[in-house]
C-alpha cells in the first residue's frame, strides 16, 4: 500500500474513534457512550474483526453491513456507499478508509486528522481492485501489444478488457454505516431528507393550485368586465402551460418519496417480523403474520397518496369555502357545504367499520389458506376428500357479503360531489328567488361550487385511503414496534474482549447454569426448575430423559433462543446482558430438532456457510467441503450437478432426511462456536453414518452436548 493511503486510512486499532467520527461527519445520531477500540492479538482472524465491527455499531445504536459487488459495478457501489468504511486489501492489521460522500467522479474521505479530502473515485477503485487487476496484467499487456492498440486508446481498451475478464469476480470490504431498521423512524426519515421532500411537495402543490386559481381569475375577470383582450388570454394560457412541468416534477417527487419511504417501512416491518417471539408467531399463525407485512402496502399508500391528498383536499375546501362565502350563495352555500361534509363523514364512518370487518376476514382467509398449504401432504393421507372444503364456502360467502356491502358504501361515498352540486344549485336558486344577484356574484358563486366539487372528489379519495391506512396500521403496528426490540441488543462485553477465535481460546468454563428455571407463558407450572450445569472446554455431555421432560427447552435456554425466567446463566464468565443475545448465540450454537430447522432455498454452500459472510471465500468453501466429506456427504456433492453450488431447498434439489441432518450439523460446526448442542440430530442416520458423524462432531466441537434417546 502506498504512503498516501497510509496517511488517509485509519488502522484497525483506532476503529473506536473512527466509527463515531464517521457517524458524526454524516449527521447520524448515535449513542453517546465511549466505544473502546479493538484489542487485536497477532493473527486475529478476519471473522473476529467483522464480529467486532458489527457489535461496535450495534453498541452505538447503528448498523454496519458488509457489502460487495462484482468487479464492473465497483465504481457504482463506491459512489453511493457513504457513509461507509472501506477495508483496504492487505495482510496483518486491517486499515479502513472512511467514506463520507461520493459522486460518480469523486469521493470524499475523512482522514485520521479529521480532515475532509476529495479524491477521484478512480483512485479508490484502483486500490480496492489492485490485486485482481495485477493478476491479469501480463495477459492484458500481451493482448494490447498483439492487437497494436494505439497509445492514446490503450487505457480505455485496458479498462474494457478488465471489465470483461473480471466480470464475475467479487469485490467486498465495503461496510455501510446505517441506522438499523428498528432505529427511530424519524432519524431514518431525516437521514434520507424525506421530511424536506414532503414539505417541498406540499408547498409545490399549494403553489400550483394558487397558479391555477390565478389563471382562471384572470380569465373570469376579463370576461365579466368585457375586456377579454389577447393579452389576458395569453396570460391565462401562459400560466396554465407553466404549471405543466411543475406538475410533472411533483409527480416524479411523489413517486421517489413513495419508493424511499415505502422501502424504509418495509425494511422495518421485515426486521420486526424477525424479532417476534416464537410464541407470538405461533399464537397467530404464519398466514396472519405474513398478511400483516402485506398490509404495509396500504400504509404506504397513505403516506404518499392519501395523506397528501387529504391535506390538499383540506386546503381546497378552505379556499372553496372562502370563495363561496363572498359569492351570490353566501351563507346559504356555506351551510349547504357543511351539510354535504357531515353526510360524507357519516358515510365515511360506515365505510371504515365495514373495511375493518373486511380486513379481519381477509387475514383469516390468508391464515387458513397457509394452514391448508402447510398441512397439504398430511391431509392428503389422512382426510377424506369431502372434509377438505368444509368451512371454506362459509368463510368465503361471509367475505363476499361484507365486500359487497363495503363496495356499495364506497359507491355512495363517490356520489358525494354530485350530491353537493345539486345542493349548490338549489342554494343558488333559493338566493336568486329571494334577491337579484350581480353577474360577478353569480360567477364567483358558481366558481366556488366547482372548486368545492373538486375538493370533495379529492377528499373522497384521500379519506378512503386514510381509512385503509389507519386500519392497516392497526395490523402492521405490532411488527413496527417489534423491530425496536433489536435496538436493545448491545454487547459491551464482546467489545472489550481481545479479538481472537472464540472457538480456540478464552476461559475454560464454556457454560455454567445456577438454579436455572423456565416457565412457558400461559403455563401454570415451570418446565424447568433449579437446573445446575457446568460444561468445560473439551467436555462432551449426553442429555437423556423422557419425552416432554424439558430437554429441548434446556437446549433453547443454553443457546440463547429463550431467556430463563429464573437463575443465572454464564458463558465463559459473561452473561446475556454483557455478551448481547447475538454474541451469545455465536458462542453456543444449537442444532434444533428436525422440524424446527430449515434448508433455505439457495446454494448448498450458502446453507452450510450461513454463519459466515457470504459470498464465501475460497478458504471457507474448502473448509465446508472437507467437513462434508467427514460427515459422509461426499457422495451427495458428487451426485448434485452443481456440487457445492447446487441450489437446494423447497424449489431446488430435495435432500433426504439424513442428508439434511448432516447439513444442519455442518452448518453449526462451520460457525466456529465454543459449544455445539445437537437436539436429536442423529435420529435419521444409519448406524455406520451415525458413528462417522459422531466421531467428526467429537473431534471438531470444542464442547458438546448431545440430546438423544438411546
Ligand atoms: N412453545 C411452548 N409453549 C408451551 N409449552 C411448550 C412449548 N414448547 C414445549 N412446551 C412444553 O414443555 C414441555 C417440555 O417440552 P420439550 O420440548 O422441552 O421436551 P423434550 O424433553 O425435549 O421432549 P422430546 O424428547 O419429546 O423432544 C412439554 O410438556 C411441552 O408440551
Amino acid at each position: 500500500m502506498s504512503d498516501s493511503w497510509e496517511a488517509l486510512s485509519w488502522p484497525g486499532r483506532s476503529l473506536g474513534q473512527a466509527i463515531p467520527a464517521l457517524a458524526q461527519a454524516c449527521g447520524l445520531t448515535y449513542r453517546n457512550a465511549p466505544l473502546p477500540s479493538p484489542v487485536a492479538q497477532a493473527g486475529a482472524p478476519a471473522s473476529a474483526w467483522s464480529t467486532w465491527l458489527e457489535d461496535a455499531a450495534s453498541w452505538l445504536g447503528l448498523e454496519l453491513e458488509l457489502v460487495g459487488t462484482f468487479y464492473p459495478e465497483v465504481e457504482q457501489m463506491l459512489a453511493g456507499a457513504a457513509p461507509a468504511l472501506i477495508q483496504l486489501p492487505g495482510e496483518g492489521e486491517p486499515r479502513f478508509i472512511l467514506l463520507v460522500g461520493g459522486t460518480r467522479r469523486k469521493v470524499e474521505l475523512l482522514t485520521p486528522e479529521l480532515r475532509r479530502v476529495h479524491l477521484p473515485l478512480q483512485r479508490l477503485h484502483e486500490v480496492l481492485c489492485q490485486d485482481l487487476e495485477r493478476a491479469r496484467e501480463p495477459v492484458l499487456q500481451r493482448m494490447l501489444s498483439a492487437t497494436q492498440v494505439p497509445e492514446g486508446r490503450r487505457a480505455r481498451v485496458r479498462a474494457a478488457l478488465l471489465r470483461n475478464q473480471l466480470r464475475s469476480r467479487w469485490v467486498g470490504g465495503c461496510w455501510l454505516l446505517r441506522y438499523p431498521p428498528g432505529a427511530s423512524f424519524w432519524n431514518q426519515v431525516k437521514q434520507r431528507k424525506l421530511h424536506l421532500k414532503l414539505l417541498t411537495l406540499v408547498a409545490a402543490q399549494a403553489f400550483s393550485y394558487g397558479g391555477w386559481l390565478l389563471a382562471w381569475w384572470l380569465l373570469g375577470r376579463g370576461a365579466l368586465s368585457g375586456r377579454l383582450d389577447p393579452g389576458v388570454i395569453l396570460g391565462w394560457a401562459a400560466l396554465l402551460v407553466a404549471l405543466v412541468p411543475l406538475r410533472m416534477l411533483m409527480a416524479w417527487m411523489a413517486g421517489r418519496m413513495s419508493v424511499e419511504g415505502g422501502g424504509l417501512l418495509k425494511q422495518r416491518l421485515l426486521a420486526g417480523a424477525l424479532w417476534l417471539e416464537p410464541e407470538e408467531i405461533r399464537s397467530e399463525g404464519v398466514g396472519r403474520t405474513f398478511s400483516r407485512v402485506l398490509e404495509a402496502e396500504a400504509v404506504e399508500s397513505l403516506t404518499m397518496g392519501g395523506g397528501v391528498q387529504a391535506v390538499l383536499a383540506l386546503l381546497e375546501l378552505v379556499f372553496a369555502g372562502a370563495i363561496l362565502a363572498v359569492g351570490a350563495g353566501g351563507g346559504v352555500h356555506l351551510a349547504l357545504l357543511l351539510v354535504a361534509l357531515a353526510a360524507g363523514a357519516l358515510v365515511g364512518w360506515r365505510y371504515a367499520r365495514l373495511r375493518a370487518q373486511w380486513t379481519g376476514l381477509r387475514l383469516l382467509l390468508t391464515h387458513e389458506l397457509s394452514e391448508r398449504m402447510l398441512g397439504y401432504r398430511t391431509r392428503l393421507m389422512h382426510e377424506t376428500l369431502e372434509q377438505w372444503h368444509h368451512d371454506e364456502d362459509q368463510a368465503l360467502s361471509q367475505y363476499l357479503s361484507v365486500s359487497r356491502r363495503m363496495d356499495g358504501v364506497q359507491v355512495l361515498l363517490g356520489t358525494l360531489p354530485r350530491v353537493w352540486m345539486v345542493l349548490g344549485l338549489l342554494g343558488l336558486l333559493h338566493t336568486l328567488v329571494s334577491a337579484p344577484a350581480s353577474p360577478e356574484g353569480l360567477a364567483v358563486g358558481i366558481g366556488g361550487m366547482l372548486l368545492a366539487r373538486q375538493a370533495l372528489v379529492r377528499a373522497n379519495l384521500g379519506l378512503s385511503r386514510l381509512i385503509d391506512a389507519v386500519l392497516a396500521w392497526d395490523k402492521v403496528g405490532p411488527l413496527y414496534r417489534a423491530a425496536a426490540r433489536g435496538q436493545e441488543e448491545c454487547a459491551p462485553g464482546a467489545l472489550v474482549a481481545p479479538l481472537t477465535d472464540s472457538a480456540e481460546k478464552g476461559p475454560e468454563k464454556v457454560v455454567e447454569a445456577r438454579g436455572l428455571g423456565f416457565q412457558y407463558p400461559g403455563r401454570t407450572r415451570p418446565v424447568l426448575q433449579g437446573a445446575e450445569l457446568s460444561l468445560m472446554r473439551g467436555e462432551r455431555t449426553l442429555l437423556e430423559g423422557p419425552s416432554g421432560s424439558g430437554k429441548s427447552t434446556l437446549a433453547a435456554l443454553l443457546s440463547g433462543v429463550r431467556i430463563p425466567t429464573e437463575g443465572l446463566l454464564l458463558s465463559q464468565g459473561l452473561d446475556h446482558a454483557t455478551l448481547g443475545l447475538r454474541g451469545w448465540r455465536r458462542r453456543i450454537v444449537l442444532v434444533p430438532q428436525f422440524h424446527e430447522n430449515h434448508v433455505l432455498t439457495g446454494a448448498f454452500a450458502f446453507n452450510l456457510l450461513m454463519g459466515r459472510s457470504w459470498p464465501a471465500n475460497a478458504q471457507d468453501l474448502r473448509e465446508a467441503e472437507s467437513l462434508c466429506q467427514e460427515l459422509g456427504l461426499g457422495d451427495l456433492l458428487q451426485r448434485m450437478p452443481g456440487g457445492l453450488q447446487q441450489v437446494v431447498g423447497e424449489t431446488g434439489w430435495r435432500l433426504s432426511h439424513g442428508e439434511r441432518s448432516r447439513l444442519f450439523i455442518a452448518r453449526a460446526l462451520l460457525q466456529r462456536p465454543s459449544m455445539v448442542i445437537l437436539d436429536e440430530s442423529f435420529a435419521a442416520l444409519d448406524p455406520i453414518t451415525l458413528k462417522r458423524c459422531m466421531e467428526c462432531v467429537v473431534r471438531r466441537a470444542p464442547a458438546l452436548m448431545v440430546i438423544a434417546h438411546p
